[in-house]
């Protein structure tokens, strides 16, 4: 299987009068699991379909394997495409609709009839095609579905065949759009696996677009974290959990979504929360910012901890799943601000009988974005809260 690199240079698109991308430079790695992640509408799919053909920019340049494609037909880029639709013929068996690929690049225009094809001395080409289908559909484990239509399937036996009729090809890339957002959560995990071992095992270039974080952060090599027609921060998973560039990337990335406090820094870049000192600094401009806390970074606040530096909340509500507790708190100094803590099930809870505590945090784990969403610098300079 081959595995190239694409490059995008500059990708600029417009639909009448927005612009939805809006100079996009970004290089694939050859062999290496791309997602491009956002909320609805910021232009992942028609990026991928620029990658594929299927659209073309108005502005920029798009090379695949080195070789500049911008002006190329999709049918002549060989990359594959999976569709959250699956895209099967319904009247094909599932061998057919696996060769069907091979079939159009392999065999003249007058032989690719499944019946009538045979009489033009293809039989070859015909056995190779066989051998790779079967090959495809092995890997994929439906080799006992090949005669079946699509109508006899499940949703996730579909989309195997699916990605069988991608890799029987061996393209330069597969571009795969939202692949397993049609299928139930438990299927949705279990084919995110195959999809990593699948993309292990052929060693090709994967672009995968998902409005799924979770999707993204166990599956990818580098997400390409995109807003309103920009990246906003390209980066292996863990960069974009843990030191995310932009108050949008930290909000998008991470379940439960971290915690923003409202905060003041003032001239000697003493940071507070509702004139309370954080034991935290920074440099630059004066005036509000964002402090972002991720829930497994507060910790209420127990013995042996300075209380009155913790930040004083009402625990509303306390759920568990699994090995992790949720607990929802309001904070006593602004009502409207919740903050999520996760603590693990078998902790003590350490909550007070009228719901009050003090939470404490990983001041060396927590995020400060200035007024305009950018990260900012952060010192701890007590470690009274840590
Ligand atoms: N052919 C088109 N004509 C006009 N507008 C379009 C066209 N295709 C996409 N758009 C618009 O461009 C923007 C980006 O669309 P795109 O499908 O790339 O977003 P997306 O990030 O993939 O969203 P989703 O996750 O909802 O699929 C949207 O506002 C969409 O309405």
């Amino acid at each position: 299987m081959s595995s190239q690199a694409i490059d995008l240079r500059n990708i600029r698109k417009r639909f009448g009068p927005d612009e939805v991308l809006k100079g996009i430079d970004l290089s694939i790695r050859p062999g290496e699991f791309l997602s491009l992640v956002g909320m609805s509408g910021c232009g992942k799919s028609t990026l991928l379909r620029i990658i594929a053909g299927l659209e073309s920019p108005d502005q920029g340049a798009v090379a695949i394997g080195g070789g500049e494609v911008t002006n190329v037909d999709p049918s002549d880029r060989n990359l594959a495409m999976v569709f959250q639709s699956y895209a099967l013929y319904p009247h094909m068996s599932v061998r057919e609709n696996i060769a069907t690929p091979l079939r159009m690049r392999r065999l003249p225009m007058s032989a690719r009839l499944p019946v009538v094809g045979g009489l033009f001395g293809t039989s070859k080409i015909r056995n190779a095609i066989t051998e790779d289908v079967e090959r495809a559909a092995g890997m994929l484990q439906i080799g006992h579905l090949l005669d079946r239509k699509p109508s006899q399937l499940s949703g996730g036996q579909r989309q195997r065949v699916a990605l069988a009729r991608a890799i029987v090809r061996s393209p330069a890339a597969f571009l795969m759009d939202e692949p397993l957002s049609n299928l139930d959560a438990k299927l949705r995990a279990h084919m995110r696996e195959e999809l990593v071992a699948l993309h292990r095992r052929l060693g090709a270039t994967f672009v995968y677009v998902t409005h799924d974080q979770i999707e993204a952060l166990t599956m990818s090599d580098r997400i390409a974290l995109m807003s309103e027609g920009r990246i906003e921060q390209l980066g292996t998973p863990d960069e974009l959990y843990r030191q995310p560039a932009t108050l949008t990337v930290a909000r998008f990335i991470g379940s439960p979504s971290i915690n923003l406090l409202p905060v003041d820094v003032d001239s000697a870049g003493e940071i507070s929360a509702y004139g309370q000192a954080l034991g935290l600094r920074t440099k630059g401009d004066t005036g509000p910012a964002t402090l972002g806390l991720r829930s497994e970074d507060l910790f209420i606040a127990t013995d042996g901890l300075s209380l009155h530096q913790g930040l004083a909340v009402k625990v509303l509500r306390s759920e568990t799943h699994g090995a992790d507790r949720y607990m929802t708190c309001q904070l006593l100094a602004d009502p409207t601000v919740r903050l999520t803590v996760r603590q693990t099930a078998t902790a003590k809870p350490g909550v007070a009988s009228d719901g009050t505590v003090h939470l404490g945090f990983h001041a060396e784990r927590a995020h400060l974005f200035g007024a305009n969403d950018l990260r900012r610098p952060l010192t701890v300079r007590e470690r009274v809260l840590a």
